[in-house]
Formats: structure tokens, sequence, C-alpha cells
């Protein structure tokens, strides 16, 4: 009897399972409760470019809950960009949920009026403390000179050298003054590698992870013994890990607040905000703090390890950036945001350096709140979406020969005007309403450093390089040591 009752059992199972299927976009063929799992492994769905020919950009792959693949500039545009208040939910869903102590928090994880608020209160506080204006290039000028002082006391100029830290700590140093109002110097960074650490770990780990997606796909799995501790609590406790010292900081920066006083760091400005805002907590505090750091963090610094290796693999584009900044900045100066009409070559090197670099293989999953149609494609409510802007950066027919490194991409034949064309297309940020929120922060950060270190040093490599990249929450580079001549 109990055989003749399963044997029912699964082949109504796989009826639904197939009748479900047929209400997304058509994908590569899923199987039942694996879905697609069996030829997409997760570290793998950056190569899913291979089915995008035959799909127009649009498909669905079981994972083994079902998302919608966006894949093409026209595609992702017309999702987050033409249809945005239809693709601006979060999935509310491990592995996003595990990134957090509370659901519906902070600005990356949360969505609704939630999310509305945290953004824009978020964004209104960086501008106030000077994004886009003096005073945050004040403020990555005394990050940058912590780590020449770093490169002046600890690299000789012929030993093989490691930039992995001082880049780290610089783009650190600018989160943390900005959110905290100080900076590590580098001499005492041991609780700056701490975090870092612990940060960087769980992200590695919640990537890897296949018990997430299970629990993802089933929530009520997370109860399940192994698969709850390994897809649920130990993320979770993590989490904790690095709750208690983002929990430290906001207090120490609590305890020293005078509300008569003009705001100088992110805390001091949010915990003032507080006080006439109903719709602003501790909690959310915590967790926009959490998000800066996360979403902050290793994008930018991995972005500029990533420019030195590409820049040395092409020494003779290296020199040509070198020479237009020499010109139009000197030895005299620092370089400053205001030279930027003035270095063509410079500014499209750097668009060109993040493309080739094409380090986002996963933006945060997206949740559609409607039924919707994208094109002639059907899309069910609280679908996952997932916009692949990996696919537009290495595919788009824009980009002939991607793998090339070549800054006039950007640039029209004067080489001069920039090419709008391909400039539109460079989506590392995203698109649409949820597009980065540290995007300008990031921009100057990448100009100012880079632009600083080239005027100062030559980065010559020691041998073959390797670009094969390390999975995390971006794609990073193997670690590297290059020589780090003084000019
Ligand atoms: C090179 C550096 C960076 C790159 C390539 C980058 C890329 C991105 C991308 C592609 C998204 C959009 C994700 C989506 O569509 O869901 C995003 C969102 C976000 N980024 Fe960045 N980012 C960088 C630096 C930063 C910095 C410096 C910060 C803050 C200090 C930051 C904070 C955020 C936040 C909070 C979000 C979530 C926005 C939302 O969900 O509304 N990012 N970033």
């Amino acid at each position: 009897m109990i055989p003749y009752f399963f044997a029912i059992f699964v082949v109504l199972y796989v009826i639904f399972f197939y009748r479900n299927v047929r209400r997304y976009p058509k994908g590569p063929f899923p199987l039942p409760i694996i879905g697609n799992l069996y030829h997409v492994s997760v570290t793998c769905l950056r190569n899913n470019h291979v089915f995008i020919k035959d799909r127009n950009g649009c498909f669905t792959l079981f994972l083994p809950r079902p998302t919608v693949m966006f894949t093409t500039f026209d595609t992702i545009k017309e999702s987050l960009v033409t249809q945005a208040d239809s693709f601006s939910g979060r999935s509310q869903l491990p592995p996003e949920t595990l990134l957090q102590m509370h659901d519906q928090t902070g600005v990356l994880i949360s969505d609704g009026e939630v999310w509305k608020e945290q953004r824009r209160v978020s964004l209104r506080i960086l501008r106030e403390l000077g994004l886009g204006k003096n005073l945050m290039e004040a403020q990555i000028n005394r990050s940058i000179d912590e780590m020449m002082r770093q490169l002046k006391a600890t690299n000789d100029g012929v030993t093989p050298f490691d930039m992995n830290m001082p880049l780290q700590l610089c783009i650190g140093n600018v989160i943390n003054e900005t959110l905290f109002g100080y900076h590590f110097e580098y001499t005492d960074t041991e609780r700056f590698e701490y975090f870092n650490s612990v940060v960087t770990k769980h992200l590695r780990n919640l990537k890897d992870n296949f018990f997430v997606l299970i629990v993802q796909a089933w929530p009520w799995a997370k109860n399940i013994p192994l698969i709850g501790d390994k897809g649920f609590k130990e993320p979770l406790e993590n989490v904790a890990q690095y709750q208690k010292f983002i929990q430290e900081e906001v207090s120490k920066v609590a305890e020293d607040l005078h509300l008569d006083n003009e705001p100088t760091n992110f805390v001091q400005a949010y915990l003032a905000e507080m006080e006439k805002n109903k719709g602003l907590n501790m909690e959310n505090l915590h967790a926009v703090v959490v998000d800066f750091w996360m979403a902050g963090m290793e994008t930018t610094s991995t972005s500029l390890k990533w420019a030195l290796l590409i820049l040395m693999q092409n020494p003779e584009k290296q020199e040509r950036m070198r020479d237009e900044l020499l010109s139009v900045v000197g030895r005299e100066r620092r370089i400053e945001m205001a030279d930027k009409p003035r270095l063509p070559l410079f500014v499209s090197a750097i668009a060109e350096l993040q493309r080739v670099a094409n380090m986002i293989s996963f933006v945060f999953f997206h949740r559609c709140t409607e039924d919707t149609m994208i094109g002639d494609k059907f899309i069910p409510k609280d679908t996952l979406t997932f916009p692949q802007i990996f696919s537009v950066l290495k595919d788009d027919p824009i980009f002939e020969n991607p793998e090339e490194f070549r800054p006039e991409r950007f640039l029209e034949e004067d080489g001069k005007t920039v090419n709008k064309k391909a400039t539109e297309r460079m989506i590392a940020f995203g698109m649409g309403k949820r597009q980065c929120v540290g995007e300008g922060l990031a921009r100057t950060e990448i100009f100012l450093v880079l632009g600083s270190l080239l005027l100062n040093y030559r980065f010559i490599p020691i041998e073959e390089i390797d670009m094969i990249p390390i999975f995390g929450l971006v794609l990073n580079t193997r670690p590297y040591k290059c020589i780090v001549s003084p000019l």
C-alpha cells in the first residue's frame, strides 16, 4: 500500500512540477527537486552567457527556486529602469537574509517602505557629508596619505611587494572615517583585519554553500538537522560576530554625540536624524553600517587590485596613462577631481579597467513584486530575478574582443569626446532604483587612489600574470606580488 501511495505522490509531484515550469520564461531543461543545479553549479553561474544567444536575454534557471535571468542590456534596462517599481523587491530569503541580524533592515536586503526610507536617508547623509564635494575628497586624500606612508616604510622598490593590504586599508579607512570619523594607522590594524576577515569569510561561505540554496528553495528545511545547521544557524552565528563589532563602534560614537554640533560622520548624522524621524532606529543604523562595509569595501579594493594587474599586463598603456597624468597634474601637487575633464584617457581607462575586471558575478537577487511581462515573456509575482551585469560587460556586441583592455572604446575617434553608447553599457554599478548607493564615493576613490599611485610608482610584474579569479562576494584576484618602483 505504502509503495503504491508513494508512486502516486511522485507522479503527481512531477506533473505539477512541469506545469509550474511552463509558467516561467523558457530556459534549459530542469529536473524535479534539483532544477538546473545538475548542470549549472553555483560558482559557474557567471558562465551562463552560453544560454544567452537563443533565449533573447531572458530565461529561467531553477536554482532550485525559479529565477529569471536577464542577460542583455535591453532586458536588464527594461526590468531595472523601465519597470523599476515591479522589480525593486529583494528575495527576503537566504542567502540575503543571512547578512543581517534582523529581516527588512538597512538598504541592501530590505524592500518596500523600509528600503525607500533607509536609502533616501543614507544618500542624503552622504551628500551632506560632502560626497561629490571637496570634503569627501579631503577625506579620501587622508587615506591615500596613510597608504603612501605605508608604502614608503614597507616597500623598498626592488623586493616583490603585495599591494593587497595597503589598498584594503586605504579603502577601509575611507569607509571607516565616513561612518565613524576615524581611520586606522598602518602600524595598528589588528581590529581592522579581524573585522575584515570575519566579513570576508562569511561572504565566501555563503556563496559556496549548497545548504543555503536548499533553505532558499524550501525555507522549512532550516529546521532539519545538518541542512539547518549549515544553511542557516552557522551563518547567523557569523553575522552575530560582526554585528558585535559594529555595535561597539556605533556605541563609541553615540557616547561622544553632541546634538548641537554639526555631524562630522555618518553615524552621528543618522543618530541626530533619529531624533526627528520615527522611521529610523538602532537596528536600521547597525544594518546600514554593515551594508556600507560589506558593499563598499571588497568591491572597491578589488577593483583597484584588478586595475594594477591589468595595467601590468598592458605596460605601454600604463605608460600612456602616466604620461597624461604627468602632463596635466605633474609631480608638484596631488591629483584632484577637478582635473577630470583634462584627463580623457585616464578616465576612459578607469571605465575599461572596471569592465575588464568584471568582478560583480552576482548582484543580490531582485524580486518581482507583481505579475508582469518583459517583452512577450510573463513573469509571475514573487519570482526572483537576476540582472546579470557580468554578461553585458563581457558579451554586449559593442565591446568587441571583450578580453582586450582598450580604453579608447569609451572615447569617440577624436580621443576626447565620451562615447555615449559604450558608457551607457558600462553598468558595473547596476541600473535604476537599486543602483549602487556608493557609486559616487567609489568612483571618486578609484580616480584619486589610482591617479596618486600612477603618479608616484611604476608597477612591474615579476611573473606571468594569472587572470583567473577567485570567487567571493566579488571575483577577486589571486594573491600577487609585483615590483612597486618609485618614479
Ligand atoms: C567599485 C565599487 C563598487 C561596485 C562595482 C558596486 C556595485 C554595485 C552594484 C552592481 C549594485 C546594485 C545591486 C542590485 O542591482 O541589486 C550595488 C548596490 C549597492 N552598493 Fe555598491 N558598488 C561599489 C561600491 C560601493 C560603495 C563604496 C558603497 C558604500 C559605501 C556601496 C554600497 C552599496 C549599497 C548600500 C547597495 C544597495 C543598494 C540598494 O539595494 O538599494 N557600493 N553596488
